[in-house]
């Protein structure tokens, strides 16, 4: 298991430095189908942002599949919608075929779509002898609670759930997402953490150092064989 941290000057260092390592990474895999988990919320935009402009032409979108680490139950057009975030800033932008891209259907009955969306994913991603899929690439955000995907500290017997995909409740919203479980979180091949802004200085020192109250927030849990945290000065400020 090998985790690095690595630390840039501000938010869109964070971006630029992954985007770097993400197109250098790329180069080096040799198989037709990249499967890539994605996750939302606001960290991600500015890589979405990058990809759609400077790297629209630098890499084969066409050979990636992306799926999402989580989704709100909303409309694909919801500001809400991580799928609707990713289309706007990026997935527009960049020859990529309309069936490599595999949304969660946020409007859809959630209780059917965590077994739909499971389906889905067991159609195009390898999996392990346990049958637990092993996508190429999992990035994912920490939520200043140290949610990580849609696992939140009140629901964390997520991280152990035997299926892809539970149906998660935000605890102060009560609004409902689907997210990928603890299991599949840890057997992506290659993990990103993207995590900026001081207010999750402090959660996050305790995820990486394993201290405090680290056991209560689920970003502490994932413990991927290759593991990478791309961190701004700020949210580093503590380790
Ligand atoms: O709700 C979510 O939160 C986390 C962290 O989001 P951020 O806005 O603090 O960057 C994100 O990773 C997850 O995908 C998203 O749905």
């Amino acid at each position: 298991m090998s985790t690095e941290t690595k630390k840039f000057a501000d938010p869109a260092a964070v971006a630029s430095g992954f985007a770097a390592d993400f197109a250098d990474w790329f180069a080096t895999q040799g198989q037709e189908k990249i499967t890539i988990a994605l996750s939302g919320g606001s960290t991600p935009k500015l890589l979405f942002e990058l990809w759609g402009n400077e790297y629209a032409e630098k890499i084969d979108w066409s050979r990636i599949h992306f799926f999402w680490g989580d989704e709100r139950c909303v409309d694909p057009d919801d500001s809400d919608s991580n799928y609707g975030v990713a289309k706007a800033l990026f997935l527009d932008k960049v020859q990529i075929p309309a069936e490599n891209v595999h949304r969660v259907l946020g409007e859809a009955d959630p209780d059917e779509e965590r077994l739909r969306y499971e389906n889905e994913i067991y159609g195009h991603v390898d999996i392990d002898d346990n049958a637990v899929p092993e996508f190429d690439l999992i990035i994912l955000g920490m939520g200043t609670d140290g949610h990580t995907a849609s696992i939140f500290p009140h629901q964390s017997q997520f991280l152990k759930s035997p299926q892809v995909c539970e149906v998660a409740i935000h605890p102060e919203t009560a609004q409902k997402r689907i997210t990928l479980t603890g299991p599949v979180l840890n057997r992506g091949k290659k993990v990103a953490f993207l995590i900026t802004g001081a207010d999750k200085a402090d959660v996050l020192a305790q995820v990486i150092k394993k201290e405090g109250d680290s056991d209560n927030f689920p970003a502490s849990h994932v413990e991927a064989t290759d593991l990478t945290f791309y961190l701004d000065e700020a949210v580093a400020a503590n380790l």
